[in-house]
């Protein structure tokens, strides 16, 4: 195989990926409905950020607070799938698995929250 080949496999290989990526958020978005509701919220808070200027440094928190929290919601949303997939009983550790993962985004939500209401809550209401 000679390097034009193991470029376009390199290519191909990364579009594949590409492909595989966007139908697992796709399909998290059509089946979890608090991924839904982060992406609805996700949507406002960037129009809002357009509507009332954001600085250049604020861009990249807010841009990183929601990255950050869509992507725990997807992580968490295999997570789920792991462990259904394991097992369909109860199990503690099935429990544990998935109460730790929930509280992984619960965390990340609750910073997101704090921190967008000391970037947004000036700029709007005073
Ligand atoms: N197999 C299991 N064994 C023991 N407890 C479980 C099991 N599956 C789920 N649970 C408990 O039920 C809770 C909800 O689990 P579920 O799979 O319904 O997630 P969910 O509430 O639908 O999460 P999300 O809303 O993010 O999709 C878990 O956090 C866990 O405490």
């Amino acid at each position: 195989m000679d390097s034009k080949d193991q470029r376009n496999n390199g290519l191909k290989r990364f579009l594949r990926s590409f492909v595989f990526a966007s139908a697992g958020i796709k399909d998290t978005f059509q089946t979890e409905r608090n991924f839904k509701i982060h992406c609805i919220i996700s949507v406002a808070v960037i129009i809002t950020s357009i509507i009332i200027s954001l600085s250049r440094v604020e861009w990249i928190i807010v841009l990183f607070l929601i990255g950050g929290t869509l992507a725990l919601e997807l992580i968490n949303t295999a997570l789920e799938k792991i462990v259904d997939l394991v097992t369909s009983e109860y199990h503690p550790l099935a429990k544990a698995a998935k109460d730790a993962a929930a509280g992984a985004v619960f965390i990340y939500a609750i910073l997101a929250a704090i921190i967008g209401m000391i970037i947004f809550f000036p700029k709007i209401f005073l």
